[in-house]
């Protein structure tokens, strides 16, 4: 800033320059220090205080004579703080003034604007700000749309008795709703419910339509109410005043109206009250509808509209309150789709989603009187039912089940899908929220294991291995949410190359509410809820990323080898995840090993033989682990192109001891010969197994005798230390 700017900043203005300024100002106003003198005013201002020449330096306490020191200070004080004051004065001579005072920043603050503006019924005035008080209160109180809309009508009709007022809501698809009338008879009132507005559609629908106010003086021959005279008449309704309310944006969402008995229009009063009335009509509507958007959000699933878990739980609070006191039964019927992912995965979660917005819909026909049926998430849902007993709910939930099972079509296509359905009754299986969700998932999770469309109810006998295998279940979902799952690395050895051949990589559950879960118990688990395939990548995207990292460390780590579920490999696009997530490591596909079951191998199915082998052009191993448990049918060698058999470890346990057992091990080692396969035997615990392996002709061996499964840094520790014979780094 140049000296002249500051200068003209701090320097007071000119009194002359500023008077003809305030002189463009139509309204009585004034330029006044904080200690209230006068600097300049306009001669709208001289005029409204009865003097004739200027009033320089005067204060305003001569001016408006009942105004006292004490006073004025307090309101230059609120002014500076708040930027604007507005109050209403009286002078000696009774008249009252509606005073606006407001901080000029400039010029260090030595001025504030004073406007003036004589009030003609100050009572009224008066009236009309309790009235809009009253609303904002009302408004900040939380109170029902309705119910505040109510409060407006009543209190502007005890101002103007000769009025009856109502207001009307504009829905978004333009149609009227009628809010308040509470002097109108509500059989007049309801025929404007769902009105569209327009020319014709009384003074209301009119004004909402062109947005502006609609004066009709005379009902009985305004073509706007032909259609409605017949019903306003008879009512003694003569002549009406509709004002559109709107929002800041311009978008009309209700309007104000006053009936009159007479042939009349409204009078200035009315119009500076209805002016008020319109502002806080405005706000307690805008803030009703961010009231109902944010409930929506917090309350409703987006998808399907339905009440979300959060409400549910709500409702179930309030249920089990109400079963207590009736002394009656609540069911809690738990839905959930059988096969949804498939159609998800398979057809694309566009379908997925719009079968589940069909299948809601389609619910919601079969309900009783009083439920709520709410989506849980993903596929799903729960009806839950008042006064309801264990017959009632089995025959709601074969209902529901049928309902579901017929054909939904969508895009040409007709989709069939069935439901699994466990319930739990409040009071003698549940009776706090939480414990009637879990039995009913308990129940649920029994409905599932009775295959497709199974129905079960919690027992509280039920056994302790589904409660056992149902906390497996949370344990497992939090595992997969949080970090609780951990991946554990087991070296394979090169015995005859001294040299480490890979790791095999190991899923590990360690819950903080379980502690450890074996494997044996949560893979299965796994595979039977669907969360395999989460469970897999998750793996994978772990023991890829720990091998890109201690490779660029300089340890020489040929590869990671990671179980594959056979569930897990039918599904669509495992080829592009694992391209993706080689790539996101810059790790070739040499670098990886699938161990699968043969299992998968035995269902010669076309889309897996494909799948193989494109798996094996990006040079990805694939292993038969657990080889020799399954099945006698060696054919499928020679069909797929497996790298590795991984002899299962009941083999090598008893190699010692039982000839058999050596036996199948010899010719399981020769059978991998013919076919070029490597052989790794896995669960060798001593030098004497090793021995007998290494004798075989095996040489890639993995087990205790060299290392367990260990975690990233111990496999560190063992690298350098132990198995550092085995490692080499550059
Ligand atoms: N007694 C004995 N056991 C040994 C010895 N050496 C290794 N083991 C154990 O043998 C199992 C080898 O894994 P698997 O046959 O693939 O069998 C695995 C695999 O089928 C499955 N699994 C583990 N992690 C995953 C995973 O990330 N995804 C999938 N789909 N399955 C997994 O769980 C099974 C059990 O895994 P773990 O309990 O970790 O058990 C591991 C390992 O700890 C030994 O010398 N003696």
């Amino acid at each position: 800033m140049n000296n002249g700017e500051a200068r003209l900043l701090v320097a007071p203005p000119d009194p002359v320059l500023l008077t003809a300024l305030l002189e463009a100002v139509p309204q009585a106003t004034a330029c006044i220090s904080p200690n209230g003198q006068l600097h300049c005013a306009n001669s709208a201002f001289l005029r409204l205080l009865g003097h004739k020449a200027p009033l320089n330096h005067d204060n305003i306490n001569t001016l408006l004579d009942s105004l006292t020191a004490q006073r004025w200070q307090k309101l230059v004080a609120q002014a500076q703080h708040c930027g604007t004051l507005c109050s209403q004065e009286q002078k000696h001579d009774g008249r009252h003034f509606a005073l606006a005072l407001r901080r000029i920043d400039q010029w260090h603050g030595q001025f504030l604007s004073l406007s003036l503006k004589e009030l003609d019924n100050p009572i009224a005035q008066y009236q009309i700000q309790q009235l809009q008080n009253e609303i904002l209160r009302s408004v900040a109180e939380g109170n029902p749309l309705h119910r505040t809309m109510d409060i407006l009508c009543r209190r502007a009709e005890a101002l103007a008795p000769e009025a009856i007022c109502s207001v009307m809501l504009v829905d978004e698809n333009g149609l009227l709703q009628p809010c308040a009338a509470p002097s109108l008879n509500s059989s007049y009132y309801d025929h404007f419910i769902n009105l569209p507005i327009g020319p014709g559609s009384g003074s209301s629908g009119t004004a909402a339509w062109r947005k502006t106010t609609v004066e009709v003086q005379d009902i009985a021959s305004d073509p706007l109410w032909d259609n409605y005279r017949h019903l306003a008449l008879p009512l003694g309704l003569v002549a009406c005043w509709a004002c559109p309310v709107s929002l800041k944006n311009g978008k009309v969402v209700g309007t104000f109206s006053l009936y009159f008995r007479d042939k009349r229009g409204p009078s200035a009063f009315h119009r500076q009250m209805v002016e008020s009335c319109l502002n806080v009509s405005a706000l307690a509507i805008e803030h009703n509808r961010v009231q109902r958007q944010l409930e929506n959000l917090i309350f409703f699933d987006p998808l399907t509209g339905l009440p979300n878990r959060t409400l549910l739980r709500d409702r179930i609070d309030q249920e089990l309150g109400a079963c207590q006191r009736s002394h009656s039964h609540l069911a809690a019927i738990h839905i959930d789709l059988d096969n949804f992912k498939a159609v998800n995965e398979s057809l694309g979660q566009q379908i997925g989603d719009q079968l589940l917005q069909a299948l809601a819909a389609r619910m919601q026909h079969c309900l009783p009187p009083r439920s709520t049926l709410a989506r849980l998430g993903g596929d799903e849902f729960m009806l839950l039912v008042p006064d309801c007993d264990q017959h009632q709910a089995r025959a709601l939930a074969e209902q529901l089940q049928h309902c579901i099972h017929q054909p939904v079509a969508i895009d040409e296509r007709e989709l069939v899908i069935c439901a699994g359905i466990g319930i739990s009754l409040a009071p003698e299986d549940a009776s706090t929220v939480d414990n009637l969700l879990r039995s009913s998932e308990s129940a649920l999770l029994q409905a599932k294991q009775q295959g497709l469309g199974g129905l079960s109810f919690y027992r509280s006998t039920m056994n302790q291995a589904a409660i056992r295998r149902h906390h497996h279940l949370e344990a497992l979902r939090r595992a997969l949410n949080g970090q609780s799952l951990k991946v554990h690395y087991q070296p394979q050895i090169d015995f005859g190359g001294k040299r480490l051949a890979g790791l095999e990589v190991l899923a590990r559950c360690q819950d903080p509410e379980l502690g450890f879960i074996p494997p044996d118990v949560f893979i299965p688990l796994a595979e039977e809820s669907g969360l395999i395939g989460q469970l897999d990548q998750l793996v994978m995207e772990q023991a890829l990323a720990q091998l890109a990292l201690w490779r660029n460390q300089g340890f020489a780590i040929p590869l990671v080898a990671v179980n594959l579920s056979a569930v897990d490999f039918r599904q669509p696009g495992l080829l592009e995840r694992i391209k993706k997530s080689l790539a996101a490591h810059r790790l070739d596909g040499c670098s990886l090993t699938l161990e699968i079951t043969e299992s998968l191998l035995i269902e010669s199915n076309e889309d897996i033989l494909a799948t193989m082998t494109a798996l094996r052009q990006l040079g990805i191993g694939l292993s038969i682990d657990d080889f020799g448990t399954g099945y006698s049918s060696l054919s499928y060698l020679k069909r797929f192109p497996v790298t590795e058999l991984k002899m299962d470890r009941s083999f090598i346990r008893d190699i010692d001891t039982d000839p058999n057992d050596k036996n199948l091990t010899a010719a399981v080692i020769q059978l991998a010969g013919s076919f070029q396969l490597k052989v790794v035997a896995e669960g060798v615990e001593n030098q004497a197994q090793c021995d007998i392996v290494t004798g075989l002709g095996c040489d890639l061996i993995q087990g205790y005798h060299f290392a367990r499964p260990m975690a990233a840094a111990d496999l560190e520790s063992w690298m350098t230390g132990q198995g550092a014979a085995f490692v080499s780094r550059h």
